[in-house]
C-alpha cells in the first residue's frame, strides 16, 4: 500500500492535544482494515474535480453530455438495483434500544461494529481510498459542523465537492483540535488483481449505520446519493439531529426561503415535506402573486438554532441540490432547469440522440427516441419510464438564479414561519394555521404521505412520517417531539416561528389534484407569511386589521382574515387570493372542507401511533390531541 498525497501544507506536530493524531490514526485505522491500494487526501479544488471526472469517464462511470447544450455535465448510470436509499438497511446504534426508538432499525453498537468490520475488512482491495475533508455550513460557522468522508468512490468525492464545502481549511482546523464526524464509506466491492472494475461499483451486502453517542457513519454496499454522500442524511440529520438534541438545536428536513413583500418586508419560511413531495420545487418557488420573490436558501435541510434575539436563525449546512428529475421542467419549476443548465450531473435520466438529458416531466412531448436510465433504447410508448422515477441531479447551489445573497450568511437568517406538508389526496387542508406552537408540533408529529419513490418501498401507500423526518431522526422520534416543545419554550414567545401545515396534493374525486401547484402555491405562502404579521408588528399596533395608511409601512400590509377550523385556521372567505386561478367548481370549499369523521379516524391513528412509542409521548402532545378531539365532536 502507498500513501500518495498527503496535503503537503498539513503540519504533522503542531499541535498536542492528541486531536491530530486521532484523526490520522483514524485514517490509518480505515485504511489497515479496508486495505486500499492507495490514499488520497482531497482538497476540493477544480483541479481535482476535473481529474476524477475524467477518471470516471474512462471508467465508463460518467457519459460526458455534448458541451454545446450541457456545458461541464455528466450522466451516471448507476446499477439498476442500487436507486434509492435503503432504510431498510439503515441503523442507529445507540446504546439503549430505546434511544433509537420504535421507528429506527436499532443495533447494540458492538455487536453492529463487529459485523461491519467483518463485512468490510478488505472491501477497498485494488481501489483507492479518497479522504475528504468537509465542512456542513460556512466553514468556521457559529452553527457549521465539520467531517471528514473517507470513501472508495469518485462518484462520491465529486458529488462531496458539489453538496458540502470540501477543503484543505477543514483539515487544519481538525488538526488544532476542532470536533469532527468521521464517516467511512465504501462501495463494498473489492477488486481481485487483475479485475476490471464496473461503471457502477456496488453490492447486494448494504449497511447504513449511525453511531450517534460516538457520532460515527458506516456505510457499505452503495454509491446512491443519500446512502454515500454522508454529509447530507447521515450526518447532517441523523447525527445532527442527536447533536441538535443535546445543544439545543434542531437539524430538519427542511428546505429555507426569502420571501418579500410588495412592501418590501422580508421572511424567511422553513418548511418540511417529506422526500419526493416538493421542498425543491417550493425552494425555487417562482410567485405568480403580483410584486413577491423568492430567494432561495436550502432546498432539503435547515440547521435552527435559537439567536440571542430569541428568534429561530436557520442555516442550510449544504452547498449544492441533490434534487428529483423527473417533475421537473420548464412549466413547473423553470428555475431548476435554469440552475441544471451547466456543471450538473444527472443520475439514472434518459439521454437524448443529440447528447442532452431528458426524463419524464421535462417536456409535454417525448423525444422520438432515447436510450434509457440502463443504457437500452427506448420510444414514446415502449411501457418502461425513460428515467427512474427518481433521478437525480447533483449541482452547485451557487448555480441557482434565485439564490439568496445571504444563503451562506455563518450566523442564519430569523424563521417566521414553519410549515409542514405531505402528499395527502383526502382530508388535510391546503392550509391551516396551527392554534399555538404545542398544535404546530403536534401537526408534525402528524405529518403522514403517500410513499415515493426516494425510498425502497410500495409507492402510494399512505405512511406516517412525522416532521418528514421519519427515516433520518437519529434517536427516538417522541424525543424529538419533545425537544421541539423545549426549543420552542426557549424562543422568546412573540417573535417565535407561527406553524402551519399545507397540502399541494388533494385530489377530487375523479383523481385529479385541485390545487394547481408550483408557482400559484405563492398564494398561499403569502396568506400564511401575512399572517405571522400577528406575531412581529410593532409595539402597540395591536392585532387589528391596519387601516389603508398603514398598508405601505414595510412591517406590514393587511394581515389577512383566518376562521378556524377544528384542524387549525384555514383563510377566511376572500382572504386567500385566488384572483385569476381557473379553479374548477367547488375546489375551494373541497380544499378546505374539513370532514369531522375522517379526521376522527385520523385522530385515532394517530392514538395509535402515539401507543407504539409508550410513555415517551410528550404530555403537552396528547393534550393537543384531546383538544384535537374536543374540537371536532363540537
Ligand atoms: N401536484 C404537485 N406536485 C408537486 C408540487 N411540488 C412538487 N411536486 C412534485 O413532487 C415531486 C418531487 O418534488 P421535489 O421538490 O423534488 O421533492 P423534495 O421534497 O425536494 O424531495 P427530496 O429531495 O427527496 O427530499 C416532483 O415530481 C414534483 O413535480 C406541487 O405543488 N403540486
Ligand atoms: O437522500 C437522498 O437520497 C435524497 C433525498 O433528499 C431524500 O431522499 O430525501
Ligand atoms: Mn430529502
Amino acid at each position: 500500500m502507498s500513501i500518495t498525497a498527503p496535503a503537503p501544507t498539513l503540519p504533522t506536530t503542531t499541535t498536542c492535544d492528541g486531536r491530530q493524531l486521532a484523526a490520522r490514526a483514524w485514517v490509518s485505522a480505515v485504511a489497515d482494515l479496508l486495505e486500499p491500494d492507495e490514499i488520497v487526501w482531497c482538497d476540493g479544488s477544480a483541479d481535482e474535480r476535473a481529474r476524477l471526472t475524467a477518471l470516471m469517464v474512462a471508467q465508463g462511470t460518467l457519459v460526458p453530455l455534448d458541451p454545446a447544450k450541457r456545458p461541464g455535465s455528466y450522466l451516471a448510470r448507476s446499477d439498476p438495483s442500487d436507486v434509492a436509499r435503503v432504510e431498510s438497511r439503515t441503523f442507529i446504534c445507540s446504546r439503549e434500544r430505546a434511544d433509537a426508538g420504535p421507528t429506527n432499525n436499532w443495533r447494540e453498537p458492538a455487536e453492529m461494529r463487529r459485523e461491519l468490520h467483518g463485512v468490510v475488512a478488505g472491501a477497498m482491495r485494488g481501489r483507492t481510498m479518497y479522504v475528504v475533508p468537509f465542512s456542513m455550513g460556512p466553514v468556521g460557522g457559529p452553527i457549521s459542523q465539520l467531517g471528514i468522508e473517507i470513501t472508495d468512490s469518485p462518484y462520491v468525492v465529486v458529488s462531496m465537492h458539489v453538496m458540502t464545502r470540501v477543503s484543505r481549511e477543514v483539515l487544519r482546523l481538525v488538526d488544532h483540535g476542532a470536533p469532527y464526524v468521521p464517516a467511512v464509506h465504501t462501495v463494498g466491492a473489492p477488486l481481485a488483481p487483475g479485475q476490471a472494475d464496473v461503471p457502477w461499483p456496488c453490492s447486494p451486502t448494504k449497511y447504513i449505520a449511525h453511531f450517534p453517542e460516538t457520532r460515527e457513519i458506516w456505510s457499505t454496499g452503495s454509491g446512491y446519493g443519500g446512502n454515500a454522500l454522508l454529509g447530507k442524511k447521515c450526518f447532517a440529520l441523523r447525527i445532527a439531529s442527536t447533536m441538535g438534541r443535546a445543544e439545543g438545536w434542531l437539524a430538519e428536513h427542511m428546505l429555507v426561503i426569502r420571501a418579500t413583500s410588495p412592501q418590501g418586508r422580508d421572511y424567511h419560511l422553513a418548511a418540511a415535506f417529506p422526500s419526493a413531495c416538493g421542498k425543491t420545487n417550493l425552494a425555487m418557488l417562482e410567485p405568480t402573486m403580483p410584486g413577491w420573490t423568492v430567494e432561495t436558501i436550502g432546498d432539503d435541510i435547515a440547521w435552527m438554532r435559537p439567536g440571542p434575539d430569541g428568534r429561530l436563525r436557520a442555516i442550510n449546512p449544504e452547498a449544492g441540490f441533490f434534487g428529483v428529475a423527473p417533475g421537473t421542467g420548464w412549466s413547473t419549476n423553470p428555475t431548476a432547469m435554469r440552475t441544471v443548465a451547466r456543471d450538473t450531473i444527472f443520475t439514472n435520466v434518459a439521454l437524448t440522440d443529440d447528447g442532452d438529458v431528458w426524463w419524464e416531466g421535462m417536456t409535454d412531448e417525448p423525444p422520438a427516441h432515447l436510450v434509457d436510465w440502463q443504457g437500452q433504447d427506448w420510444t414514446p410508448g415502449c411501457g418502461r419510464p425513460a428515467a427512474h422515477p427518481n433521478a437525480r441531479f447533483t449541482v452547485a447551489a451557487a448555480q441557482c438564479p434565485t439564490i439568496s445573497p445571504d444563503w451562506e450568511a455563518p450566523e442564519g437568517v430569523p424563521i417566521d414561519a414553519i410549515v409542514f406538508g405531505g402528499r395527502r389526496a383526502s382530508n388535510v387542508p391546503l392550509v391551516a394555521e396551527a392554534f399555538s406552537w404545542e398544535h404546530g408540533v403536534l401537526m408534525g408529529a402528524t405529518v403522514s404521505s403517500e410513499q415515493t419513490a426516494a425510498a425502497e418501498g410500495t409507492v402510494g401507500e399512505l405512511r406516517r412520517d412525522p416532521f418528514a423526518m421519519l427515516p433520518f431522526c437519529g434517536y427516538n422520534m417522541a424525543d424529538h417531539w419533545q425537544h421541539w416543545l423545549d426549543v420552542g419554550a426557549s424562543l422568546d414567545a412573540e417573535r417565535r416561528p407561527m406553524i402551519f401545515q399545507v397540502n399541494w396534493f388533494r385530489k377530487d374525486s375523479d383523481g385529479r389534484f385541485l390545487w394547481p401547484g408550483f408557482g400559484e402555491n405563492s398564494r398561499v405562502v403569502e396568506w400564511l407569511l401575512r399572517r405571522t404579521d400577528l406575531r412581529t408588528r410593532p409595539e402597540g399596533a395591536g392585532t387589528e386589521r391596519p387601516d389603508a395608511e398603514d398598508d405601505a409601512r414595510p412591517w406590514g400590509g393587511p394581515v389577512p382574515e383566518a376562521r378556524p377550523t377544528a384542524v387549525g385556521r384555514v383563510p377566511a372567505d376572500g382572504a386567500l387570493d385566488v384572483t385569476g386561478l381557473a379553479l374548477a367548481e367547488g375546489a375551494l370549499a373541497e380544499l378546505f372542507r374539513v370532514d369531522p369523521a375522517a379526521w376522527r379516524r385520523e385522530a385515532d391513528l394517530t392514538e395509535e401511533f402515539f401507543t407504539t412509542f409508550g410513555d415517551r409521548v410528550p404530555a403537552a402532545l396528547r393534550r393537543e390531541l384531546a383538544a384535537l378531539r374536543d374540537r371536532l365532536s363540537r
